[in-house]
């Protein structure tokens, strides 16, 4: 009797979760003859972006503020372009906008890029930087500074097609966050605030656009071995470089292709890894699932999720606890 009972009942909850998620699958798309926009496509994650849009034969339009940077991932793009045999059909172009100063100045960027190529299929907001101090130290310049670099200018570039995705019944746009925007962590006070930010939003916009065969993706990635990161470790806390290590390095190559993977599915969230699963379980909330597989894992492991989460902050109080510890003896 018991095993009928789990078995009617796990029927219902598939059934159930089957019709919900069913709404949301999303069809499969492909980056060939697309127009895609990176932002920060001269460097890190952004650089392998393009690259591996560029190899799918998608038109490619990077921006970024570095006008030598741009010309050398250019070179790059040209290269693959010309061993594919694709020069007379597949545009690659740069623009140099700084994306946290103004709409005015974005908006005229991005009507120059379609222009040439078309309007924009794909939007990847990648461009972004990080600072990493305590709070009572960190200048208040870096607060505003991150939240217009990581918030702001993926609002800017947003706002710059979705009214034309929204007038063919056409976009993906995917959002880079990071781990460190789905749960705040010592030393990111400015950049974590920066990256929930985005979480708001997506959520918000997805909702908005659905109607319009809009899809919105939120990329959570790991530390990931870029230029930014080497710079950002100059300066970082050991409290955080410590809590960072326990979700380890990624190579941007792999941040990129995860990424691309999951614009071409349509999926609302990006993870990477057994941790990137289990922060997103942990931090769902009321966020859309678009197939039953996700759906189902997620219910699944939901309370153990939260159990890990537990003991990891226990663990990361620690850290705080000895590194502060060793602060007071030096001093
Ligand atoms: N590396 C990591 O550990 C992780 C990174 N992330 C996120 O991934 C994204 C990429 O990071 P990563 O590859 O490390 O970064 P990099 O610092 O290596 O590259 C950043 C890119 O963004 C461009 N950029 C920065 N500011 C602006 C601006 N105001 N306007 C236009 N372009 C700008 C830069 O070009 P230029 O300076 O010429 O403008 C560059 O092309 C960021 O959003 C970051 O927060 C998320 C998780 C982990
Ligand atoms: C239940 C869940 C268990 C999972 C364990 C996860 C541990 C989280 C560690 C946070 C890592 C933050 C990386 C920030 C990377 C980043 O954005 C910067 N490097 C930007 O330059």
């Amino acid at each position: 009797m018991f095993f009928e009972i789990t078995c009617i009942l796990a029927a219902i909850v598939i059934g159930a979760l089957y019709f919900l998620t069913k709404q949301n699958k999303r069809e499969k798309i492909d980056f060939h003859g697309k127009h895609v926009v990176i932002t920060g496509g001269s460097s890190g994650i952004g650089y392998d972006l393009s690259i591996e849009a560029a190899r799918q034969g998608a038109h490619v339009s990077v921006i970024a503020r570095n006008r030598d940077k741009l010309n050398e991932v250019k070179k790059v793009l040209e290269d693959i372009r010309k061993k594919a045999g694709t020069e007379d059909s597949q545009i690659i172009q740069i623009e140099s906008v700084d994306i946290s100063k103004s709409f005015e100045d974005t908006k005229a960027a991005f009507e120059r890029l379609a222009k040439n190529a078309g309007p924009v299929d794909i939007l990847i907001n990648n461009a972004g930087t990080s600072k990493c101090a305590e709070f009572s130290e960190a200048p208040i310049q870096d607060f505003e500074e991150l939240m217009r670099v990581n918030y702001i200018g993926g609002v800017y570039c947003t706002k710059s097609v979705i009214p034309s995705m929204k007038s063919r019944k056409f976009g993906r746009v995917l959002f880079v966050s990071s781990q460190a925007g789905q749960i705040g962590i010592f030393g990111y006070t400015a950049y974590s605030a920066s990256k929930f930010a985005l979480r708001g939003l997506v959520e918000a916009l997805q909702m908005e656009v659905k109607p319009y065969n809009i899809y919105i993706t939120l990329s959570f990635p790991p530390d990931t071995d870029t230029p930014g990161f080497k710079e950002e470790n100059l300066t970082k806390c050991e409290e955080t470089r410590i809590i960072s290590e326990s979700s380890g390095l990624s190579a941007s190559k792999d941040v990129a292709k995860g990424i691309l993977q999951s614009i071409k599915k349509g999926n609302f969230f990006n993870y990477f890894g057994i941790n990137g699963f289990l922060l997103c379980t942990l931090t769902a909330g009321a966020a859309p699932v678009t197939n039953l597989k996700d759906a189902f894992l997620e219910i699944m492991t939901l309370p153990l999720a939260r159990l890990v989460a537990l003991g990891l902050l226990f663990n990361f109080d620690s850290i705080v606890k000895s590194c502060h510890k060793k602060k007071v003896k030096s001093n």
